[in-house]
């Protein structure tokens, strides 16, 4: 299973997480984000990275210029959309940028809008579930209803987020069977300084997952 830590911001945490089992690591590319990180500062976290580590850019609203050159300047490896992005621009991101991994971010409010997620199987490679929060677009701390999520089965692969924690993770997993998780505020001391023995108590806890 993908487990992807996200807000990074300290360079010496990207490589620690690394070590500890994070497959994938997550950098909030979005200014008005108390994890807001610069393409210098995801430079320096992602140098000593191994190249099997994920380096996700996490953008909302933007431009596909303004992804392009985040992208192309600081070398990460695929882009999470986690705004209202249409169908359309996910399309017209894939011909801009054909070699990174596209995850288009959902923030579900009910059983309904998850039926969304449908319109974006042809254009992106990886969906992500979120909780939805009326005034901040992610690292919310607040969980999805698992039990809505039982039957959600797309065509592609997906990530549950949302308020996941070490000590409430295997609940989720008891119930649901996504292709990966994404940690944020349920591993930090306070925003983009994450606590490294809560993720290592989290990898502990997923034992072999
Ligand atoms: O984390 C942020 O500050 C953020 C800001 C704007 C857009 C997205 C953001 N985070 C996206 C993520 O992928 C988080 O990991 C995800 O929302 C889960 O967060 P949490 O509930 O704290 O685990």
């Amino acid at each position: 299973m993908r487990v992807k830590i996200c807000g990074i911001t300290q360079p010496q945490q990207s490589i620690a997480i690394a070590s500890l089992g994070a497959t994938a690591l997550g950098f909030i590319c979005v200014p008005s984000s108390p994890r807001y990180v610069t393409i210098a500062q995801i430079q320096a976290a992602i140098a000593p990275l191994p190249p099997n580590i994920d380096k996700i850019g996490v953008f909302a609203n933007t431009t596909i210029s303004e992804i392009r050159q985040v992208v192309q300047e600081s070398g990460l490896t695929g882009v999470q959309l986690h705004g209202d992005e249409t169908p359309e621009f996910c399309y017209q991101l894939r011909q801009s940028l054909s070699q990174v991994e596209i995850i288009k971010a959902l923030r579900v409010r009910s059983l309904e809008h998850l039926q969304t997620t449908t319109n974006y199987t042809d254009y992106v490679d990886t969906l992500l579930l979120d909780a939805y929060h009326p005034q901040q677009l992610g690292g919310t701390g607040q969980t999805l209803d698992w039990q809505m999520l039982e039957r959600f089965n797309p065509s592609l692969p997906w990530f549950l987020a949302g308020g996941l924690t070490p000590d409430n993770i295997l609940t989720a997993l008891s119930q649901i069977t996504p292709n990966g998780i994404d940690l944020s505020s349920g591993v930090e001391h306070s925003p983009g300084n994450k606590d490294l023995d809560q993720v290592a108590l989290l990898f502990q806890n997923l034992g072999n997952r």
